[in-house]
């Protein structure tokens, strides 16, 4: 769902036929009620990170210049049991203007990372949202199917869930969750008695810093040592939180074109595998970035920035380190 707003638009092609064969449940997994939630998806057995939990077709797709008559007119040429799964779908405002407008902005997820194309996918749709997500979405274009991971142990009768929006201390996701989606958030962070929440809201609001300051490519090219320790201490914080989502992955990334950047070879090497590890976890095997990310792995040199400086210049991974050491070398920690 995130950050797909589809009220105007044309219609995109749905990207292969739509089908409504798609398990509405599976053993993994169970649609239940959830206190001051509505609906959600509840793991029937234990679930292993990485295990994946739904891979899902769209019933139609739209594009972010559809407008209110485009959509209820390709709504109405739908088969009839796709129009039923699409409008038994939760409306976050109903009663507030067009309800097929709202269906779709309470339920739609973009076909990729910045697409303004939204795709309803009915089961995935019924995945609650958490601050502390225990699964991750995506959209896989080669299957042109929505995948959903677990990236954390689910247990048995705990609720599978995503993140609908970015990070940050709780008075600031609750406020863009209520003005996003219209819903004040109960997950489980968002539930935590004051005191652990204060102690939540404090790493994240430090992970929020450190991540700007990661972002900022001036600070990588003068001051790498710097941005590599920022790293490190937003990896901790992640870990701390239970954060093992997508940031994951991005974070390792941040880290290789640090080292890249300052041609060294052999961390660079590393963190492009383990950006690769994080981002299968997330995505699967034929996961595309995951792919990229091997190709780095291989060949950091193939990295448009590589060797902006000889600062860092390294080719070998030390051999015979124990895991310790090893962690040391790969952060530069004295
Ligand atoms: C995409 S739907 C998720 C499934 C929905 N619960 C249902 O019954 O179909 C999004 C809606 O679920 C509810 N919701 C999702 N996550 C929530 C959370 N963390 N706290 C409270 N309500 C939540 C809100 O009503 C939100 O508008």
């Amino acid at each position: 769902m995130a950050s797909t707003t589809h009220t105007n638009g044309p219609i995109a092609p749905t990207p292969k036929p739509a089908t409504t064969s798609d398990p509405a449940s599976s053993d993994l997994f169970t649609l239940q009620l959830i206190p001051n939630k509505g609906k959600g998806l509840v793991a029937a057995c234990s679930i292993h990170p990485g295990t994946l939990l739904i891979s899902e077709t769209p019933l139609f797709a739209i594009g972010s210049s559809a407008t209110e008559r485009d959509l209820a007119t390709h709504v109405r040429s739908l088969p009839k049991e796709s129009q039923r799964a699409f409008l038994s779908l939760h409306n976050s405002r109903a009663g507030k203007g067009d309800p097929f407008s709202n269906i779709v902005r309470t339920n739609a997820y973009p076909l990729g990372p910045g697409s303004d194309i939204g795709g309803i996918f009915p089961l995935i749709a019924r995945i609650n949202h958490s601050c502390r997500p225990n699964a991750q979405h995506a959209w896989n274009a080669k299957l042109s199917r929505e995948t959903v991971y677990s990236v954390r142990p689910i247990a048995a009768g705990d609720e599978i869930t995503l993140s609908y929006s970015s990070g940050g201390p709780s008075i600031e996701r609750r406020k863009a969750l209520k003005e996003m989606f219209g819903f004040e958030c109960a997950c489980e962070v968002c539930s935590l008695p004051a005191e652990d929440l204060r102690v939540s809201d404090e790493r994240l609001r430090k992970a929020q810093l450190l991540d700007e300051a990661i972002g900022n490519p001036k600070r990588v090219m003068m001051n790498p040592e710097n941005a590599l320790a920022d790293c490190r201490e937003l990896l901790r914080l992640y870990r701390d939180e239970q954060i093992a989502d997508l940031r994951i992955p991005r974070l390792y990334y941040d880290a290789f074109q640090i080292c890249a950047m300052h041609a060294d070879r052999a961390r660079a090497k590393v963190f492009a595998q383990k950006s690769r590890e994080a981002r299968i976890l997330c995505e699967g095997e034929d996961s595309v970035e995951g792919k990229v990310m091997m190709g780095f792995a291989v060949n950091p040199a193939g990295f448009e920035n590589f060797g902006t400086t000889k600062k860092w210049r390294t080719d070998e991974v030390p051999v015979g380190l124990d895991a310790d050491d090893f962690e040391k070398w790969l952060w530069k920690e004295k």
